[in-house]
């Protein structure tokens, strides 16, 4: 090569020998080598692929392929080291260092790679720890730990709050990764001999993932919430408490699983452990008779024993301070949920549109409200009617067996939310610290990894505008306010433009956006052909990032940063309104158990608020509008967004909740899939992975801040720049 500097914007000659990157249907990407020089205005090129074919006689119409990295850099640590940084040469380094070096971590400037391995590695025991603890990050291989290590240190020297991202799709290994830091805190954090408060913190996951984790078609252990633990560390740099945040649980779980899939892992655990004298009274069954633990019509995990977790889990309970009967009062409600499910409800009358009926001996009633401790006919009652006020009024009108049916899955949805909720105050009330207040903390963001499965409803839109958000808050701290410093340091710098994904959150959030629609649409209508018309109207032809489905009338596609996702819009208003009856939630807020009473006291004082049963207002029309229209779960989903943006004085410094904030002190951590895994995705989904890539390529220029304006910093700084300037126009 002629000139060092080779990116295909500069490129002057290329010699005949250098080795290129091809895109390859199969493999990807295969290597190849020029065999004759290539010449900037050339129209044709030469190359011969490894395994001897001969190609691209044509030169491609975005240029020279991408050029190979020279053998000598090959697996090395950090990809910001690599001459060409650009999509080939970052799956081939990761791949080099899986393979040959069987390394599932490979750093990206700050960011920490992480392949996921999908076996138990010999690299998380304490003495792994003793020897990241203490060592700068610079020193010692890319691992979790040193990612931890530099985190705690730097909340030490700087005195300031730390933060943790994890991100990745759905199975590449967040959870597992948030819980080695969690680890790495309690031992580095702790004393020779686990104190209560570490113990305790660890303890917390087995707990969360009993009750929002489940088995999906991506995952046996998915996490169906968004979690956010602050550990709390005191003078000594001890921990001394923690606090939680959960976000969205995936409530529709509890009463729908695709084929394949569980339902939370709790339910399993209890069904299986039935016969345990304590447990009878719960009248369980296995859980393939029970109609919300069986429509996946798999209800076992290969390698996993539900009775152990069970134990695990009943263990981690009691080290929170959770006594065994208050478990079994937890229990009771999960297993009510479960009886509630098989109460067969069934339509009536001459028109079978109009009323509904259950039968006087239905057992599966009669242990629902035992369980309970509600009246059983009470509530039967209300299963099947309602309450209406018209002109002042009140009238009780019988519901259709659908709406029946429908009303008894939103109630056992919103026992279970509440559960939920009660559970996490719990268990934070047991982490907060007694004997000081922290004096700073590390905060780790797990929250559920971007997904698309072969249908999409309400819930993998909400996650994906989730991780939409996410990738934002990385845009925005790595790029926009990394380089707005530089200007402020008066750094020589050429701006770097990065893709903002703020049109396709404008698409989801925004006025007249595809949730400001379905609010509409639901207060209106609510008929989702109508939603679906609106949205082709608004949006089609004029958001890059929303698209129309071939065949189809009742399915949209978003453009989303990781991959296009088609959503079917059957069910999206319903999930959307959430409706719960209030008469069935009046019974149990009289309930005799303690606990149930306890679940709905809270809400009617203004806690967690389902859509009541009279919700049907605008958003901008009055005081009476707005609030009913904050009901819907697509409203709150984004002022809890928005309130990610607007707790800085309580979280400074922390990535995910400062964006006004600066981010020198933030940590990333990408998890990515197993390399093998990686690449046949990307055969199978070729829009997924090269974006998440590019923007980790992307990630690394700030990374290698320019502290000056010479040396080594410097230098690798532009070649990270040239990598990127490459990959952008060249694909
Ligand atoms: N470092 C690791 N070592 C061994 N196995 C791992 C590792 N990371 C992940 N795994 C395996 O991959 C599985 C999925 O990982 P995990 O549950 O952390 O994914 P996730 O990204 O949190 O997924 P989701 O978004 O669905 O919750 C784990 O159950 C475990 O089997």
């Amino acid at each position: 090569m002629e000139e060092k500097e080779c990116h295909w914007v500069t490129v002057s000659v290329v010699s005949q020998g250098a080795c290129v990157w091809v895109p390859d249907p199969e493999a990807v990407w295969v290597s190849a080598q020029l065999l004759q020089n290539y010449r900037p205005g050339d129209q044709h090129i030469l190359i011969q692929l490894t395994d001897g074919r001969m190609e691209y006689p044509v030169l491609p119409p975005a240029g020279l392929p991408p050029l190979g990295n020279p053998d000598i850099l090959e697996g090395g640590n950090d990809l910001t080291a690599l001459t060409f940084l650009h999509e080939p040469a970052v799956l081939h380094n990761l791949r080099v260092r899986f393979l040959d070096y069987s390394s599932i971590y490979t750093y990206c400037g700050i960011v920490l790679v992480a392949l996921n391995p999908y076996e138990q590695l010999p690299i998380y025991g304490e003495e792994v720890i003793d020897a990241y603890s203490g060592q700068d990050m610079a020193d010692m291989e890319p691992h979790i730990f040193s990612v931890a290590e530099e985190a705690y240190r730097t909340m030490i020297r700087e005195e300031k709050n730390q933060s943790i991202i994890i991100s990745g799709e759905s199975g590449s290994g967040k959870t597992v990764s948030a819980k080695f830091t969690m680890r790495y805190f309690a031992v580095v954090g702790g004393a020779a001999q686990q104190t209560s408060v570490e113990e305790k913190v660890l303890a917390s996951n087995p707990i969360m993932e009993a009750i929002g984790n489940a088995k999906t078609t991506r995952n046996d252990n998915s996490s169906r919430f968004g979690k956010y633990i602050e550990i709390g560390f005191g003078c000594k740099g001890d921990i001394i408490g923690a606090n939680m945040r959960t976000y969205l649980l995936e409530k529709s779980r509890v009463v729908f699983q695709a084929a394949q899939e569980r339902n939370y892992h709790i339910f399993y655990q209890l069904c299986a452990s039935r016969d345990l004298p304590e447990l009878r009274t719960l009248k369980l069954d296995s859980a393939e008779n029970f109609h919300y633990t069986n429509q996946g019509q798999d209800v076992h995990i290969f390698g996993t024993d539900d009775v152990v977790e069970l134990e695990r889990t009943r263990n981690a309970f009691t080290i929170l301070g959770v006594q065994p009967d208050q478990q079994m009062e937890i229990f009771r409600i999960l297993a009510a949920i479960l009886h509630l499910g098989n109460v067969n409800i069934q339509a009536s009358g001459r028109d079978i549109s109009y009323s509904s009926y259950w039968q006087a001996n239905d057992r599966s009633l009669a242990i629902f409200a035992k369980l309970l401790g509600v009246e059983g006919t009470q509530m039967a009652q209300w299963l099947c009617h309602r309450r209406l006020t018209v002109g002042g009024e009140m009238l009780v009108k019988p519901m259709a067996g659908q709406q029946a049916n429908e009303a008894r899955d939103a109630l056992a949805k919103h026992v279970y939310e509440q559960l939920f909720t009660w559970t996490v105050q719990r268990l934070n009330s047991s982490l907060r610290a007694h004997r000081e207040q922290p004096k700073s903390f590390i905060g780790v963001l797990d929250i559920y990894g971007f997904e698309t499965f072969d249908r999409n409803s309400f819930e993998q839109f909400c996650i994906n505008y989730a991780n939409e958000k996410l990738q934002q808050q990385f845009n925005r701290h790595v790029f926009q306010l990394e380089q707005e410093e530089y200007l402020r340091e008066e750094l020589p710098w050429n701006r770097i433009e990065f893709s903002d994904n703020q049109p396709c959150i404008a698409l989801i959030e925004g006025q007249l956006g595809l949730l400001d629609l379905l609010d509409e649409e639901c207060r209106v209508r609510n008929l989702h052909i109508n939603w679906t018309r609106k949205l082709y109207d608004q949006h089609l032809n004029h958001s890059p990032h929303f698209t129309h489905v071939r065949m189809s009338n009742s399915a949209f596609i978003v453009v989303h940063f990781a991959d296009m996702v088609q959503y079917e819009c059957d069910g999206f208003l319903d999930k959307n309104r959430d409706t719960v009856f209030e008469e069935p939630i009046n019974i149990l807020r009289a309930s005799q158990s303690e606990l149930v009473a306890e679940l709905f006291q809270k809400e009617s004082a203004g806690g967690s608020l389902p859509n009541s049963s009279l919700a049907n207002g605008s958003i901008r029309s009055g005081k009476r509008a707005h609030r009913e229209h904050k009901l819907t779960v697509g409203f709150q989903v984004i002022l809890f967004y928005r309130s990610l943006n607007s707790v800085p004085s309580s979280i400074p410094d922390s990535f995910i909740c400062t964006p006004g904030g600066h981010t020198r002190n933030s940590t990333l951590v990408i998890g990515c899939c197993y390399v093998v895994l990686f690449l046949w995705m990307m055969c199978a989904v070729p829009a997924r992975v090269p974006f998440s890539i590019s923007s980790l390529i992307q990630s690394s220029t700030a990374l290698a801040r320019p502290r000056s304006s010479s040396g080594p910093d410097r230098l690798q700084y532009w070649r990270s720049l040239e990598g990127i300037g490459y990959m952008q126009q060249g694909f």
